[in-house]
């Protein structure tokens, strides 16, 4: 700065006492910007060129808040005013920011979960099921908990024999009350793991806490991650380091790209097989219990490779959408369709309101025609 300013002879004395113009002394400012630009453009080569010494090091992270805070301290002590050492500090703030868009090419900022990083549709196989890209819908179906033997073993049967392939039954409730039903826990796991393979299915059920991941992973195909969890980035990051996959429901007032980046934390920890689950979002809207964001499905659809699949039952919260909402979601692209089914409905532990009865599921199934 000093040296820019009295250096190089670019500015006489300042001031009107030198009696130069308003005109005269933007000249100057317009030549120093100038002066600025130019190097600010050399810095961002130098930053430019530290980045690809980083990367072919190996490294992945370029923010060093150690090297910008001695940086800080240097330009503050040589900082003579008139801009306080705040405003000094600010301004480089912008730069170190703004340099390290520079060293973080695009390719690095592609996230895993984007179809730009990989442009081909993820096709998970999970036993003898096979989901997303070409493949036809897959159904999933069960009960909301799992509540006793002949309960899942009824359901999974008719789940079976309608040409479901995952049967779903949660062992721990996420519950709005404390009071209500919290699930059978280790029980409801191995009751669903059993039933499952009495029928030759996959099993599938919610994970909700990070110290249950691993004895949620020793009996399920498929780890449920619910819409209250979605925000739970211990639980995403434990989900990423097994190798089970995973089903990510989108959370109650999540943007897709909130929703897509809890998937990330799930693929960056090296777990590639993640299914994104729209299930509802809230809004003003009373009449259904959530909104079906379909556009969510076709958008996450194009911008991700993975296999998106539509929970219908908690997307309305009444039985009678259930079928048009199914109908919607797989014309606009969904890979698979999750609703919930009970022997008996009104009797059920938890969301009585929304699990169809038997006859309702033939029914749904016969309609959906997958
Ligand atoms: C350029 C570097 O990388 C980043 C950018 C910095 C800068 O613009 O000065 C400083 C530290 C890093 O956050 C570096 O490490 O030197």
């Amino acid at each position: 700065m000093t040296d820019l300013t009295h250096g190089n002879g670019a500015l006489g004395p300042s001031g009107n006492s030198s009696g130069e113009t308003l005109e005269e002394l933007r000249e100057q400012v317009d030549q120093l910007n100038n002066q600025l630009v130019e190097l600010l453009s050399r810095r961002g080569e130098l930053v430019a060129q530290i980045g690809r010494i980083k990367s072919s090091e190996g490294g992945t992270k370029f923010y060093d808040p150690k090297r910008e805070e001695d940086q800080l301290r240097l330009v503050r002590q040589a900082n003579k005013g008139p801009f306080t050492d705040a405003a000094v500090s600010a301004i480089f703030k912008e730069i170190f920011k703004a340099s390290l868009d520079l060293e973080e090419t695009r390719e690095q900022r592609k996230l895993l979960v984007s179809r730009k990083k990989h442009p081909e549709d993820t096709v998970l196989t999970i036993g003898d099921v096979s989901i997303g890209g070409q493949e036809p819908p897959v159904l999933i179906a069960g009960p909301c908990a799992v509540e006793s033997e002949k309960q899942m073993d009824s359901a999974a049967q008719l789940v079976a024999e309608l040409g479901g392939k995952i049967l779903r039954g949660g062992a721990y409730k996420p519950r709005t009350s404390p009071y209500g039903f919290q699930g059978m826990g280790v029980d409801g796991l191995k009751l669903g793991r059993q039933v499952a393979d009495r029928y030759g299915l996959q099993f599938m059920t919610e994970v909700m806490d990070t110290r249950d991941v691993e004895v949620v992973s020793e009996y399920a195909d498929i780890l449920q991650i619910g819409a209250r969890n979605m925000h739970n980035f211990s639980l995403l990051r434990e989900v990423g380091a097994v190798r089970k996959p995973a089903l990510l429901k989108r959370g109650l007032s999540a943007t897709m790209e909130e929703w897509l980046y809890a998937a990330e934390y799930i693929l960056s920890g090296g777990n590639e097989d993640v299914i994104m689950c729209e299930r509802g979002i809230r809004t003003f809207e009373k009449w259904t219990r959530n909104t079906l964001d379909l556009s969510a499905v076709a958008l996450v659809k194009q911008e991700s490779h993975l296999p998106v699949v539509v929970d219908v039952t908690h997307a309305a919260g009444r039985r009678d959408l259930l079928l048009p909402l199914a109908k919607a979601a797989l014309a606009v692209g969904a890979d698979g369709i999750h609703v919930e089914v009970h022997p008996q409905p009104a009797t059920a532990m938890s969301d009585n309101e929304q699990q169809l009865d038997f006859a309702e599921f033939r029914e749904f199934v016969a309609g959906l025609n997958i």
